[in-house]
């Protein structure tokens, strides 16, 4: 299924020019900390260099911007884990979703998730998951992805 962008927005490949505004949406889910540009660009680096087997990337970021400002509406990752199981499966992991909060409310979290899923099952996963608050339970949902099992964790900072 192809992903309609709205009119007004682009998505692309996270990339260097996105610093300040992957951090002002990133800043919307939870604390981003002290990372400067330098920093911002190792991580794309080492995003960059992790490949599957099949020699794509296993770190997918994309930002939706805006197309006369340049400005980051929504930032989003899809990586992709390679398994023993389900024959050397490959699972999709939907992580760090957030979009500006100037731009919510514009189904702008909705064709991201829809875009981060579809280059998921391009790359050849089974499945896509994602962890979430009970709060964003509506919002997934209306992106048709389904609850199932339970989130578990230990802290440790
Ligand atoms: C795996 C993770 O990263 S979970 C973390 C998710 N991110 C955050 O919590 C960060 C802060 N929040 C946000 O960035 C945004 O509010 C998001 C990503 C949750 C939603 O993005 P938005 O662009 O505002 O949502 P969008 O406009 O695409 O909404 C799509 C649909 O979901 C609905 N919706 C949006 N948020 C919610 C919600 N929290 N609960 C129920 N429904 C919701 C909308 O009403 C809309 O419904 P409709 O299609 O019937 O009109």
């Amino acid at each position: 299924m192809t992903t309609i962008i709205p009119d007004g927005f682009t998505v692309r490949r996270i990339d260097s020019r996105d610093f300040d505004g992957a951090k002002v949406a990133l800043a919307g889910l939870t604390t981003v900390g002290e990372i400067s540009q330098e920093d911002f660009n190792s991580i794309l680096g080492y995003w960059d260099s992790v490949l599957l087997p099949n020699g794509k990337q296993a770190y997918n970021t994309f930002v939706i911007t805006a197309k006369e400002t340049e400005k980051v509406a929504a930032i989003g990752t899809v990586f992709v884990e390679k398994k023993i199981i389900h024959n050397g499966g490959l699972v999709g992991h939907i992580e760090d979703i957030a979009v500006n909060s100037d731009f919510r409310g514009q189904k702008l979290g909705k064709v991201l998730i829809n875009y981060l899923s579809s280059i998921g099952k391009q790359l050849g996963c089974y499945k896509i998951i994602l962890d979430c608050d009970e709060k964003n339970v509506g919002f997934y949902e209306k992106c048709d992805y389904n609850k199932a099992g339970i989130e578990m964790q230990i802290r440790y900072q």
